[in-house]
Parts: structure tokens; C-alpha cells; sequence
């Protein structure tokens, strides 16, 4: 267990409660949070709309805190509805969108130099615009984030949330950083807090002398607003500025609807950034308002009849390693959710990115496919009922608030699933202390933190993952021991119940072995290569077979046969070996009151019991040898290694068990022959031939037990359940469209050939229900 800590704490895991990680070892779902978890946290704005006038796009920049790195480009837009340009963006845009992935560790000077080599782009570049300007104050007063250039380390340094920094970034590449507007004379007067629940934030800014003018009246405070596009929208009375300022009607709002569903479906989260002239000056009087009740309504009355100022896209790139790990919890028969705040369409982009729902949701049956990504607002309508009645819970939900996260918990454990969930705010507190192994972001809350049982320091998807395989481990460690120990204890237990059956000519039963070397095998030699399995590596397969079933705990069907068959194993052998001694060697001499003294008669007994105890000691060991895999042979524990013998290798890979075994084995011999001791209190005494005996049952004993594990595996008997990948296996290879291109084998290309011959098929129910690419895997085959 202790070494189970220190490895997580190499893995950045911190775990509080050593119980949590075993527990995840169990996990069957994990509901994880979007930003910073499966994706960077590192937001960039990609592109900003201004109504009907400009499209901004920021290329080539990979660092997201250094405004001075990549260009902006415009595209002027005559027409009323902006969607054409962007839509020639998209394509340009992809190509960027998935090269920031890769791109965002390069060293700058590769970056140049690939970046000179491509073509020039013909867009003019920026220049400003009243509406710009407009939405730039807005963006860089409405925020909470510094950007500064460090001058000893010659960095460029950023404090705030990801999204704010993105925004404030933007603002620095115009020269409208908050330092720079506030060293003009802006002043705030009022802040209205970002609550995840609202999801916006406002500010009241007093302009300097006639700076303010283009957008209010000189002698007016400026409220500036920005949130969720769908919220702020909603609020809105007009668009734009100037003179191209329109009112909001229905038909515009759908225009800019529409245009934040394109930003979004790639992957961008969209922020609306609004304002509103505020009549007279905003006194402070009215924002120290008492209760806060009051603090509501005069948000409510801040928050209305405000002027669109424009769209930003932020985008924040899946983290490299996420779509890997969330295809090993497929593997492992572990369904990853992803629970955020974002909009429907940014989530579900990010999801296809990373796997967690297939490019193509048509492979899915349309009945699971209508409730792959979900609303909150459409989760928290449903009834229990309705939600257990889906086929399957929602892979994404979309706009999450905190009580939607306990809702999915409840709906998870209805189904018996075992559930992780992630969180950082304050209000994930009740969630995380609820869900059966809470885990809380690094960079999160203290609140959260103190709610949940583990930590990860560097809030990354695949720590969780590192954390389950861990888990997984120590879960099946402990398995080990405990067969290790009922083994011996089955086996001994035989033996001296046996043993009852020697009676002497005074009618007592000879013990076959003493009470001294039972508890010497016990304490003395059988701890330690106890020990030694608790530390045995992870399996390769630990990450190939299903959760373990936390009903039935370490005690499987398997672990119980199996020390019922090495246990008679064991009893049998040592029996044999005393009744040959007794019986085949000395005519079933059991000598006089051999229990309590040594004398000539009881010579037979003495060299049965040394030969038995030597035997018994060896078997337990070597059983510790033999259950580092409960299934493979113990002279290839690793399928895949070719070499001829790979059995030492193998065997000293675990020091500690290696030593603590090969010492057990030799400390027989002392204790046999020291004089004194050994007849005296072990009850034994020095042998001779008799030590064939116990090598050969030795030698028994181990074919016994690979014969018994070849029997498993050959008739699989005993199995743990296969993992069904169902559907679709998430973050699998993408489903649209031919992988060979890229890596060009046989193997691939025969997939290939049979995916293509599917997709021909005729209808996509008839794919769904014919069962498309179950991978069965095996499990310890
Ligand atoms: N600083 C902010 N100011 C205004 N609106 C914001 C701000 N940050 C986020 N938003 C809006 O609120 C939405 C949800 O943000 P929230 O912080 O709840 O999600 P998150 O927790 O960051 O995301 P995830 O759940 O994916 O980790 C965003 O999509 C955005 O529209
Ligand atoms: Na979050």
C-alpha cells in the first residue's frame, strides 16, 4: 500500500483516502469535466465576429499567453449574414485546428520555419474599427485575467481563468490590454461576478474624458457584459454599433445562432460580448446594496437591454494523451462521460476529437444515438423514470450545472455502475463527495479538494487513468495474497486433520507436523513472499479485462476454486511424503510419545516431520512464485516474450519475492540441522534420502499447478467476463473514412477492406444491430 502511494505521487495522484484508489481500481464510469482535464486549459481566441461587419481570425500562434505571436487576418463581409466567410475559413481552420495539438510543445524556430515556408495568406490585415475597438474594451474591462511581459524571464506571464486570459491575449494584440485602458483613465465602478450556474459576467467602467463618447454619451457609465452566446443573446436589444447598428429580431438572432454553431461545431467555445450605455454615472451607492436578494435585482436591471458587440471563438486543444487513455478505459471496459459547461455543439466537437463519441454518430442504433450528447437543461427535465428508461446515459452533456452532476450520479448507480467524477468549483463539492470515488482538479477549489478522496496535481485525464491501472493492481495484488495465504492454510489444515488419523500405540495421534514449525512456516518464511506479492508489477492485462465486480470483492469464483485445488494439492503431497517415511520406509512405525519427546523409537516420526515440514516450507514458497499469474504459466508469464526461458528473468523481476523465497528455501536447512534445536523444540531431526521425497513433491506440486492453470486457459474455465465494446469503442480508431493511408500494413489494410465491405451495407440500423466491430478481449488468455 505505501508503495502504492509513492507511485501516484510520481504519477501527480495525491490520493487522501488509501481505500479511493483501491475503489477505483473498480470504477466503471468516469464523468469527466471538459477544460483543462481532457483538453489543454490553454485557450486561444481563433477567431472574433463583429455583426455585419468583420470577421478576425488569429493564425499561427501557439503560445496562448504571447500576444505577439501569430497574425490576425479580417475578412470583410458585405453581406447581412456574416456565414459565408467563415465557412471558407473552416476548412483553413481544421488544418490548424488539428496541427495546434501537435504544434503547441514545438520550439518556436521550427514553428517559423514552417510556418515562412507556407504560402502568404492574401487577407489584408487588421485595421481598426470603431466596432473592433468596441468589442476589444469590452473584452479586456469585462476580465479578470493580467497579461504582462516578464522582463527577467523574458516571458510573457498570465494570471486568471483560461478563458479571460484568451480574451485578454486578444486585446494585448491590439494594444487594448486592461493595464493600458485603465493607465487612459477607465475606471471601474462595479463588478458583477462569473457564477458557472449564470454563465456571464458583467462590469461598469467609467470612461475618461470623451474616450467613451463613440459608444455613450460622455457623461454616462458603461456596463460591459460578456457570457454565454445563448444568455447574453437573450438580453440583447440591439447589434453593432454606429451607424450599422440594427434592433434584435428574431431573424437576427437566429443569424448569430447560426454563426456561433459554426465556431462551435469546431471545437471553439463562443463567448458573447455585449455593453450598454448606462444613463447618467453608476454611483457606488447603488452597487453596495445590503442583502442579496437586492445584489439580484440590480444585476437583472444591469443586465438588460444591452448592444451585441461581437462573437469570440476560443479554442482550447484536447490534450494529447486523452484520446489514448480514454481508448485503454475502453479497453478496460470503463465508459468515459464528459460533463461541461460549454455549449451542446463545442462539446460534442471536442468529444469526436477525443473519442469519447464517434466522428459518425450514425454507426451508433438511433436509439442511442438521440441521447449520445444531451442539454442539461434537457437531462434535468427528465423524470428518474425517463432517464432509466434510455438505453444508455448520455457519453456528453452539454451546458452542465452542479446539480446535473448529482442527478447522473444517481442515474449511474441505479444501474449499478461504480462511478468517478471530476470537479474543480465550489458548488462540485456535493457531487464529488457523492460519487463513489470523487476526484478534485489540482488547480481547483480547496472546497473540492476537501470533498474528494483524490487529487490530481496536474489535472490531466490520463493521471485518472494511471491512477485506475494502479488501482487495478493493488486490487489484484491483494488477490494474490489472499490465495497465498488460504492456500496454506487449506493445505495445512488437510494435513493435520489427516494427521489425526496416526495413532501411536498409546492411542495418541502423532502430529505429522509440530506446532514449532507450523508457526515458523507461518511468521518466519511465508510473510515475507506475502509481501513480495503485494508488490508484484501490473499485469499486462490489467487494463484488458472488466472492472472488478465490487459486490464480490477479492473473493472470485476463481480465487476460491483455486485455493480449494492447490490447497488439496498441497495436503496431499505432504501427507504423502509423511506416510511414505512412516509406513513405506519404517513399517508404520510411529514410535512413543513423539509428540513431546525425542528418543530412539521416535526416530521414523522425527525424519518424517523434517522431511514434511522442508516440503511444506518449499511448497508455500514456491506457490508464491507460481500465483504472480493466476492463469499463465509461471515458466511464461509474458506471452509475448520470445526467449526460450524466460523463467529466471521472470521470477527476479520482483526482488523482494525473489530473495524472500530463495532465503525461505535455504533457512530449511538450519533449521533441520541445527542440534539441540531441532529435536528439541522443532521436534525433527536430520535426514538423509528422505530429502528426494521433498524435492519431488516439489516437483509434483508445480506440475500439479500448471497442469491445473493449462486447464483453465485451455477450457476457459473461470474466466472473468470479456470486455464488450458494445457499439463502439471509445476512443477507437476514427470511423469515417480509411486509416491505411497513414500507417499502411496488411493487417490495416485488411480491416480496412472489411470496414468498407460493412459500410456498404445496406441501412445504418442494419450495421448497428449486426453487431459492428465487437472487439472481444480476451482476458488473461
Ligand atoms: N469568465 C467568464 N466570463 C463569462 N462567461 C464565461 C466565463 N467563463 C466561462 N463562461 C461561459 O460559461 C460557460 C461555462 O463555463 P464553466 O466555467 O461553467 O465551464 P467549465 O467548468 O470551464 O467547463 P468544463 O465543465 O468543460 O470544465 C462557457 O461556455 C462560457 O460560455
Ligand atoms: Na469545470
Amino acid at each position: 500500500m505505501v508503495v502504492a502511494v509513492t507511485v501516484m505521487r510520481k504519477a501527480n495522484v495525491v490520493v487522501r483516502d488509501l481505500s479511493a484508489l483501491e475503489a477505483l481500481g473498480g470504477v466503471t464510469n468516469i464523468c469527466s469535466d471538459k477544460t483543462g482535464t481532457l483538453t489543454e486549459g490553454a485557450m486561444i481566441v481563433r477567431q472574433a465576429w463583429i455583426p455585419s461587419s468583420h470577421v478576425y481570425t488569429v493564425h499561427d500562434s501557439q503560445n496562448p499567453s504571447d500576444p505577439t505571436k501569430g497574425r490576425v487576418v479580417y475578412t470583410q463581409s458585405k453581406d447581412e449574414t456574416p456565414q459565408e466567410p467563415v465557412e471558407e475559413k473552416t476548412r483553413d481552420f481544421d488544418k490548424e485546428r488539428s496541427a495546434a495539438v501537435l504544434k503547441f510543445d514545438v520550439p518556436d524556430e521550427k514553428l517559423n520555419i514552417s510556418s515562412s515556408k507556407q504560402p502568404q495568406s492574401p487577407e489584408p490585415e487588421t485595421k481598426m474599427t470603431d466596432e473592433l475597438r468596441a468589442f476589444l474594451l469590452s473584452s479586456a474591462l469585462c476580465n479578470l485575467a493580467t497579461v504582462r511581459f516578464d522582463q527577467e524571464e523574458e516571458k510573457w506571464q498570465t494570471t486568471g481563468e483560461p478563458t479571460e486570459i484568451a480574451l485578454q491575449v486578444f486585446a494585448h494584440r491590439f494594444n487594448h490590454g486592461k493595464k493600458t485602458l485603465e493607465g487612459e483613465g477607465w475606471r471601474q465602478v462595479a463588478e458583477f461576478p462569473f457564477d458557472s450556474s449564470i454563465k456571464r459576467m458583467s462590469v461598469i467602467y467609467n470612461a475618461p474624458e470623451a474616450q467613451g463618447s463613440f459608444i455613450a454619451g460622455s457623461d454616462n457609465s458603461i456596463v460591459f457584459t460578456k457570457g454565454a452566446v445563448e444568455r447574453i443573446l437573450d438580453m440583447c436589444a440591439f447589434a453593432g454599433i454606429g451607424e450599422s447598428q440594427q434592433p434584435m429580431t428574431d431573424e437576427l438572432k437566429e443569424s448569430v445562432l447560426g454563426q456561433m454553431n459554426a465556431l462551435a461545431s469546431q471545437g471553439q467555445r463562443v463567448l458573447a460580448v455585449a455593453y450598454r450605455p448606462w444613463e447618467g454615472r453608476f454611483t457606488s451607492k447603488q452597487s453596495s446594496s445590503s442583502s442579496a436578494e437586492e445584489d439580484d435585482k440590480l444585476r437583472s436591471t444591469v443586465e438588460q437591454n444591452l448592444v451585441l458587440l461581437g462573437l469570440a471563438g476560443i479554442y482550447d486543444p484536447p490534450r494529447r494523451e486523452t484520446k489514448p487513455s480514454i481508448a485503454e478505459c475502453s479497453q478496460a471496459g470503463i465508459k468515459v462521460h464528459m460533463l461541461t459547461g460549454d455549449h451542446p455543439e463545442t462539446a460534442k466537437a471536442i468529444a469526436k476529437e477525443v473519442g469519447i463519441i464517434p466522428r459518425n454518430l450514425n454507426i451508433l442504433p438511433e436509439s442511442v444515438a438521440a441521447s449520445v450528447v444531451v442539454k442539461a437543461t434537457e437531462f434535468d427535465k427528465m423524470t428518474d423514470a425517463e432517464i432509466d428508461a434510455l438505453e444508455e446515459l448520455p457519453l456528453v452533456i452539454a451546458r452542465c450545472a452542479p446539480d446535473t452532476k448529482t442527478r447522473m450520479i444517481e442515474a449511474l448507480r441505479r444501474r449499478g455502475a461504480f462511478m468517478a467524477m471530476t470537479g474543480d468549483g465550489v458548488n462540485d463539492a456535493p457531487s464529488l463527495s457523492r460519487a463513489d470515488v470523487g476526484i478534485a482538479m489540482g488547480s481547483g477549489s480547496d472546497v473540492a479538494k476537501s470533498a474528494a478522496k483524490i487529487v490530481l496535481t496536474d489535472d490531466k485525464f490520463n493521471s485518472i487513468v494511471a491512477a485506475i491501472r494502479e488501482g487495478r493492481r493493488m486490487f489484484d495484488n491483494i488477490q494474490k495474497f489472499v490465495l497465498h495465504l488460504l492456500t496454506s492454510n487449506v493445505g495445512e489444515v488437510i494435513l493435520l486433520v489427516a494427521g489425526l488419523g496416526f495413532v501411536d500405540d498409546m492411542g495418541f495421534s502423532v502430529f505429522p507436523v509440530s506446532p514449532l514449525q507450523i508457526i515458523w512456516i507461518n511468521m518466519a518464511t511465508s510473510s515475507f513472499p506475502a509481501f513480495g506479492l503485494g508488490r508484484e508489477a501490473a499485469a499486462q492485462e490489467v487494463m484488458r479485462k472488466l472492472p472488478q465486480d465490487k459486490k464480490r470483492g477479492v473473493f472470485t469464483n476463481q480465487i476460491i476454486v483455486d485455493m480449494i485445488v492447490y490447497g488439496i494439492l498441497m495436503g496431499a503431497c505432504t501427507l504423502c511424503t509423511f506416510c511414505i517415511i512412516i509406513y513405506g520406509a519404517n513399517g508404520g512405525n510411529l514410535g512413543y510419545d513423539c509428540n513431546t519427546k525425542f528418543s530412539d523409537a521416535c526416530i521414523p516420526v522425527f525424519r518424517a516431520r523434517a522431511a514434511t515440514f522442508a516440503l511444506l516450507t518449499w511448497l508455500i514458497l514456491i506457490s508464491a512464485w507460481e500465483f504472480k499469474s493466476l492463469r499463465r504459466s509461471m515458466f511464461r508469464l509474458n506471452p509475448n516474450d520470445d526467449s526460450f526461458f524466460p523463467f529466471f528473468r521472470d521470477i527476479y523481476s520482483n526482488r523482494f519475492l525473489f530473495w524472500s523465497v530463495i532465503v525461505g528455501s535455504l533457512s530449511v536447512f538450519p533449521v533441520v540441522y541445527i542440534p539441540f534445536l531441532n529435536t528439541r523444540f522443532f521436534k525433527h531431526t536430520g535426514i538423509s534420502w528422505e530429502w528426494a521425497l521433498s524435492v519431488g513433491f516439489t516437483l509434483v506440486f508445480v506440475t500439479g499447478i500448471e497442469l491445473w492453470k493449462l486447464a483453465k486457459r485451455r477450457f476457459r474455465l473461470l474466466e472473468d467476463g470479456a470486455v464488450q465494446r458494445g457499439h463502439w469503442g471509445q476512443g477507437g480508431p476514427e470511423d469515417d473514412g480509411p486509416r491505411f493511408k497513414r500507417t499502411f500494413s496488411m493487417s490495416s489494410f485488411k480491416t480496412w477492406v472489411s470496414f468498407s465491405r460493412r459500410e456498404t451495407g445496406d441501412s445504418v440500423m442494419m450495421r448497428a444491430t449486426t453487431q459492428p466491430r465487437v472487439a472481444h478481449v480476451p482476458v488473461q488468455v
